[in-house]
């Protein structure tokens, strides 16, 4: 598909006014034309054309594999209503067979010319057909409820189990080739194992009416076998051709509609709300998200065609082939090779077998295909786990000292390394600030000092600890982190400060955090205090600026009270007295931890005991602030007077 960019609107020609000074441009109004929005696909989602290309051998072959996985899920979550599930497909099955041979006794007595005395004879047998209904559709209707017991159970325990798993890996999982796009396609197949339970009732249901009322049938007559298939290969033909058309529109649309999906948050939320009107963008926005409903649109229309060709031409060959049916039991009925009754128990249950083949077709179909999600959830499950960080079992110690000893780090899938390798001492007490441009890998060093990462070469050691081999949660309990990017969690204000410590009875220490951050009068004038929920979008809430949450972060780090205390561009968002604050608060707590902040405010850099300026993944220089900015040629001094040249 061409992506042609729209024409620039045309700019009217502004004049200077007379004393020379440039006139504003004019206001644009025009709406502008928008760019047909890209096609895109998600390789994590490498079933796309496995509906398209599984033959019925492959499909049939792929259904136990789900069934049994389904199966491990339900029993793993619930193993009461598991059980009361399969019990009540059995006995529903049963209760099929019975009503059949029921049926079977009774047709005899009906025929006879007298209608009285053969209902009188047939009633018993009756009796029995209908309490054998009445007991299949109580079973089916026990195992829908047991069903939706499991379901919620089973949704839940597939989400935890991937948000864990997330919250578990090593940091180097996000990024290998694909972790997205395989991280969605599990998180698919987690939605769809909540389905996946309701088809297999419903397929197993209709696998079990079909043995019993094949069995019945060929109890009967041998025959009947034969003409039961007849009458229901077309139905199942057609049943799977229409659920390939309709999952090929699925397929066709998905990728639309996923990102039509996103789009629509972007458009809805309120954190973009300003940006979208005082930019003027809702013209393009409102025609590109036209544009995505207009695709999903016509493609969905495109399949209408097709499905209901499939569907008339199956139901006409079926209709036929029970037509021929009929007239095949009434041909074998008057000639005597079939008593009448036995005909129409063949009738029946030829109904009833009808009916469960097209639930085992339709919901085969589906579970062959949600199926595929499974595995990719399981594939994903598998992979994940086997990334988690297990590094070893030493706990480490809160550090006198942090050594890196030819320390370097390579992204994987990466071949320049973002690190070189690195020999370096930081030592409690000490204040050590890391400067250098972007890129330049001063995040990259973080994660290695804090055990985010693990050198992919040399040692990073705090005191006697190699961290390659220490367990991490012990690492991390003496670390105390603000990332360049930090969470405007949707907790109270107190968790926001409290988050991943053990909770405590009193708030002095929050209100002391508060403190060391200036967040006290702001935290007090919030309808709830510390019980206020800090999240603008849900009832109740209340959304913090850019700099309190920054504030807040800051505060979460030092409650910790860690012995390593690493701040990435802490007081991007704050104003000067806040920023001077936070600065004057970290030289107070410095003497009991290892301390360590990236800024680009190098006015900043001063509080700092030792300057390591990186460039490239190297270090370039280190020293005092002043020794390296009065350095002939050093980096520091030049980007020092770059920030002073305004
Ligand atoms: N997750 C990642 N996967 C692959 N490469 C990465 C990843 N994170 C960073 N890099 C690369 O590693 C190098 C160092 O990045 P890093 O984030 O450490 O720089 P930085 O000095 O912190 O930059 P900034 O000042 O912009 O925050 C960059 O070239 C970057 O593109």
């Amino acid at each position: 598909m061409t992506n042609r960019q729209p024409a620039p609107a045309a700019v009217p020609h502004s004049p200077s006014t007379a004393g020379g000074t440039p006139a504003v441009p004019a206001a644009r109004t025009a709406d502008p034309r928008p760019t047909a929005p890209v096609e895109l696909d998600y390789h994590g989602r490498k079933h796309r054309r496995a509906m398209d290309d599984a033959s019925l051998r492959d499909m049939a072959r792929r259904i136990p594999t789900a069934l049994a996985q389904t199966a491990r899920l339900a029993w793993s979550v619930d193993r009461r209503m598991t059980i009361t599930i399969l019990l009540c497909q059995l006995l529903s099955g049963l209760g099929t067979a019975v009503m059949l041979t029921a049926v079977s006794k009774a047709l005899p007595h009906l025929a006879t010319s007298d209608a009285r005395t053969g209902l009188r004879a047939a009633w018993p047998s009756l009796a029995v057909a209908v309490a054998a209904m009445a007991t299949g559709a109580g079973m089916w209707i026990l195992a829908d409820w047991a069903t939706r017991r499991l379901n919620p159970k089973i949704a839940s325990a597939a989400d935890l189990t991937l948000v864990d798993l997330h919250m578990r890996a090593e940091l180097s999982a996000y990024d290998t080739h694909g972790f997205t796009d395989r991280s969605q396609a599990a998180e698919t197949g987690a939605l769809r194992a909540v389905d996946l339970a309701d088809d297999a009732k419903t397929l197993t249901n209709g696998l079990v009416q079909l043995v019993s009322a094949a069995t019945v049938l060929t109890s009967l007559h041998p025959l009947l076998l034969g003409v039961l298939l007849l009458s229901v290969v077309p139905r199942g033909l057609g049943g799977v051709i229409a659920a390939r058309i309709d999952y090929r529109v699925h397929d066709r649309t998905v990728s639309a509609r996923t990102v039509r999906g996103m789009m629509r948050w972007w458009l809805t939320t309120s954190e973009l709300a300003d940006e979208l009107r005082a930019n003027t963008m809702r013209p393009y926005l409102h025609a590109w998200y036209r544009t995505m409903c207009d695709r999903v649109e016509g493609r969905e229309l495109e399949g209408a065609r097709p499905y209901l060709l499939v569907t008339l031409l199956a139901a006409s060959l079926a209709g036929l082939f029970t037509f021929g049916m009929w007239a095949a039991l009434a041909a074998l009925a008057l000639s005597g090779a079939m008593s009448t009754a036995i005909a129409g128990t063949a009738i029946v249950a030829s109904q009833t077998a009808g009916r469960a083949l097209n639930s085992i077709v339709r919901y085969g179909a589906v579970m062959f295909h949600h199926g595929l999600y499974l595995s990719d959830y399981h594939a994903f499950v598998d992979e994940v786990r086997s990334m988690t960080t297990a590094r070893g079992t030493v706990q480490a110690k809160a550090p006198q000292q942090i050594r890196l000893c030819e320390a370097e780090f390579t992204y994987p899938e990466k071949e320049a390394p973002a690190l070189h390798p690195i020999t370096l001492t930081l030592n409690r007490g000490e204040v050590v600030a890391l400067v250098g441009e972007n890129g330049a890998g001063k995040s990259t060093l973080i994660r290695m000092l804090t055990g985010l990462t693990v050198p992919t070469g040399g040692t990073v050691r705090w005191d006697d600890t190699d961290l390659a081999t220490a367990d991490a949660e012990s690492v991390w309990q003496h670390v105390g982190l603000v990332p360049q990017k930090n969470g405007h969690w949707p907790l109270r204000a107190r968790e926001n400060i409290t988050l991943g410590q053990p909770r405590e009875h009193s708030d002095d220490r929050i209100w002391d955090a508060a403190t060391r951050v200036g967040m006290t009068e702001a935290l007090e004038g919030l309808p709830h205090q510390l019980d206020t929920l800090l999240a603008r979008s849900v009832w109740g809430g209340h959304e913090l600026s850019g700099g309190q949450w920054q504030r807040l972060a800051c505060a979460r780090a030092m409650y910790r009270e860690p012995a390593v205390l690493v701040l990435d561009e802490p007081t991007s968002e704050m104003d000067a007295r806040g920023e001077h604050l936070i600065f004057r608060k970290l030289r107070e707590m410095a003497p009991d931890r290892i301390t360590v902040v990236v800024t680009h405010r190098l006015d900043n850099v001063r509080m700092a005991d030792r300057v390591i300026v990186l460039e490239k993944g190297l270090i370039r220089e280190e020293g005092t602030f002043d020794a390296l900015v009065t350095t002939e040629g050093s980096l520091l001094g030049e980007l020092y007077a770059l920030s002073q040249d305004r």
